[in-house]
């Protein structure tokens, strides 16, 4: 019976006449439909070699791939997950009527695999020739593996090359926008870091690798509702009242630490090994109200190495994107569990034998009063605690580069030891309060953070709906970004001999800074650092504790080797701390 003979059959009295109108629609629709299908069978009569070909497996395979580019390639940040998903359903069904038909596994193989592996191939094909040649980014100069696949990045993030090897490429090619991925690039630009990061800007996808057991810390957030509560929650850890506790826990870990030197003076010590343990046990204390028992040998061995490692993995991981997305549905690997039970342990116990402990989790345990909401989940809490140790852990790369620069500029440390005697001759102290308003110590912190940073990758964003419009050149929509913070604070179209220690930039030549807006040592906008203070007066409290006790005498090289595996790990440094006089 055909479709017009079907749609005769409705009803023409009754309630159909007042809908006469309907019918006919129906009628009509019903027959167009039948000629079509007479259409097409005639068709098929009269060219049976072009139907084979539109029926042929190839032909299905690349079909279906154009289609389903042109259907995901404008979604922003396709979910891999769900793409796979609707290949897997899809692929399913086709595979399931197949075998309904019960016809042979030649047939199967013929019109299931051979459709899959063209799909395959097509898509893949269609993907390349999209970023070579369609992409808006194509213009922007950049290695040529790293516009097809984001593998390029996660290679350098992961041997630890990567901001180094972003600042050579747009200092040999002199560009400010450099492409490092298919929908990523570098912006080196002071200019735009206001532009990126204003407002609640969108963070880039990379941070999603950043979930520790499915939960992101405030800072891996790309929600902003979270981000809004969270921030307020962490903002009360760091008021002027919290940063005087630290400040007398600080100075306890240091007077710790600058004993122990003593009794190694002039001995050739581990300067980096030294730096790290310390930063992480003061990390802890802060923390956790307890420190890591680093130093002293009690805590746990693996604990710096565990955390180590698993920013590496972090970095490598964070780049590919699906690849990280899919490993979340998988067991945790073994270097995040390693670090995570690490950090955990020590708020286990705190939460156990320590609950009262005034400390950073004192803070982050507590119900935002704004939206009485807190870190609900354990996990969630969790997540936050061990980015503290992170964080906290950051200051030892950026005191053992300090260190290893005042060890081969004694003018440098001379200065500070004139600036420090002084202060103690005129009744100061050193303690974090003493020392606040000491120029010549402030600006070899301030020089510091920018020539030794801890975070030199930069922090990434997504470039919203509109695009972003820059004098000289112009983002598309949904781009994934970043300012590449070794490469802007190192650059010398905004710093005289950038690539040098002189704290004088920041007190008498001035000059020497072309735009302050390209000192971002912690960040900008909303997510900039909130332990900006604290890092500062620990710095401080630890350079100048040890530098007015010592002189630093690095053993061997002038150049200490680096590698940013989304935090700085300094290499080995051979220095030796010799008493004063
Ligand atoms: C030399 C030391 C430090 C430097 C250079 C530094 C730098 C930064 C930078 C650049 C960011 C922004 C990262 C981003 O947007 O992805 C950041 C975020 C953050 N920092 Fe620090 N930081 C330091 C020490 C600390 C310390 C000691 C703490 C306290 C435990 C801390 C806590 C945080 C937190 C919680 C965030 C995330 C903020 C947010 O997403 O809203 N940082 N830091």
């Amino acid at each position: 019976m055909s479709l017009s003979s079907i749609s005769m059959l409705m009803p023409s009295v009754g309630i159909w006449e007042y809908f006469d109108f309907a019918r006919v629609l129906m009628i009509k629709t019903a027959t167009t439909i039948d000629w079509t299908i007479d259409g097409i069978k005639s068709f098929q009569s009269h060219n049976p070699d072009l139907v084979a070909t539109t029926t042929s497996p190839h032909f299905i395979g690349v079909a279906v791939a154009i289609i389903s580019c042109l259907l995901v390639s404008p979604i922003p940040e396709a979910a891999t997950i769900e793409v796979l998903f609707g290949y897997g359903i899809l692929n399913l069904v086709y595979l399931g009527t197949l075998l309904l038909t019960q016809v042979d596994t030649s047939v199967i193989i013929e019109y299931w695999l051979l459709p899959n592996l063209t799909y395959l191939a097509t898509c893949i094909t269609l993907t390349l020739i999209r970023r070579l040649f369609i992409s808006p980014l194509r213009n922007f100069p950049g290695p040529f593996s790293a516009s097809v696949s984001n593998y390029w990045m996660a290679k350098e993030l992961g041997a630890g090359t990567f901001s180094r090897t972003v600042r050579d490429l747009h200092r040999t090619t002199g560009a400010t926008v450099i492409r490092t991925g298919p929908n990523e690039v570098s912006v080196n630009d002071a200019e735009a870091v206001v532009k990126i990061y204003s407002g609640k800007y969108q963070r880039g996808s990379f941070y999603e690798a950043g979930k520790l057991r499915g939960h992101a810390a405030i800072r891996e957030t790309r929600s902003n509702y979270h981000h809004t509560i969270w921030r307020r929650i962490w903002d009360k850890a760091f008021t002027p009242g919290e940063l005087k506790h630290y400040a007398a826990q600080t100075e306890n870990a240091t007077s710790k630490l600058v004993n122990s030197l003593k009794k190694k003076s002039g001995e050739e010590v581990d300067c980096t090994k030294i730096m790290d343990e310390f930063a992480l046990d003061l990390a802890a204390q802060l923390t956790y109200g307890e420190d890591a028992g680093i130093q002293d040998g009690t805590g746990n061995k693996t604990f710096l190495s565990s955390l180590k490692n698993y920013l590496s993995w972090l970095g490598y991981h964070g780049t590919l994107r699906n690849l990280s997305e899919m490993l979340s549905y998988t067991r945790d690997p073994k270097i995040l569990t390693t670090y995570c039970s690490n950090s955990e342990s020590l708020l286990i116990n705190r939460q156990r034998h320590n609950p009262d402990s005034h400390d950073i989790t004192s803070h982050l345990l507590l119900t935002d009063p704004e939206s009485n909401r807190k870190f609900q989940i354990p996990l969630q809490l969790a997540a936050n605690t061990n980015l503290s140790i992170q964080m906290g852990t950051s200051i030892g790369s950026t005191l053992s580069q300090t260190f290893k620069s005042l060890s081969s500029l004694p003018k440098i440390q001379q200065k500070l030891h004139k600036e420090l005697d002084s202060h103690i001759k005129n009744g100061g102290d050193l303690s974090t309060e003493s020392l606040k308003n000491l120029p010549y110590l402030s600006a070899v912190i301030t020089e510091s953070l920018r020539l030794h940073n801890p975070f030199t990758t930069g922090v990434h964003a997504a470039i919203g709906e509109k695009g972003l419009e820059m004098p000289t050149y112009r983002l598309p929509p949904h781009t994934q970004v970043y300012i590449p913070i070794l490469t802007l604070m190192t650059s010398e179209k905004y710093f005289s001999k950038a690539e040098e220690f002189i704290p004088e930039r920041w007190t008498e030549n001035e000059e020497m800074v072309k735009d302050k807006r390209a000192y971002v040592p912690f960040g900008y906008g909303v997510h900039a650092c909130p332990g900006k203070q604290l890092a500062i007066n620990e710095l401080k409290v630890v350079v100048a504790r040890v530098i007015s006790s010592f002189e630093v005498e690095s053993v061997e090289g002038e150049e200490v080797e680096w590698r940013d595996y989304s935090m700085v790990r300094v290499g080995e440094w051979k220095g030796r701390f010799k008493s004063r006089k």
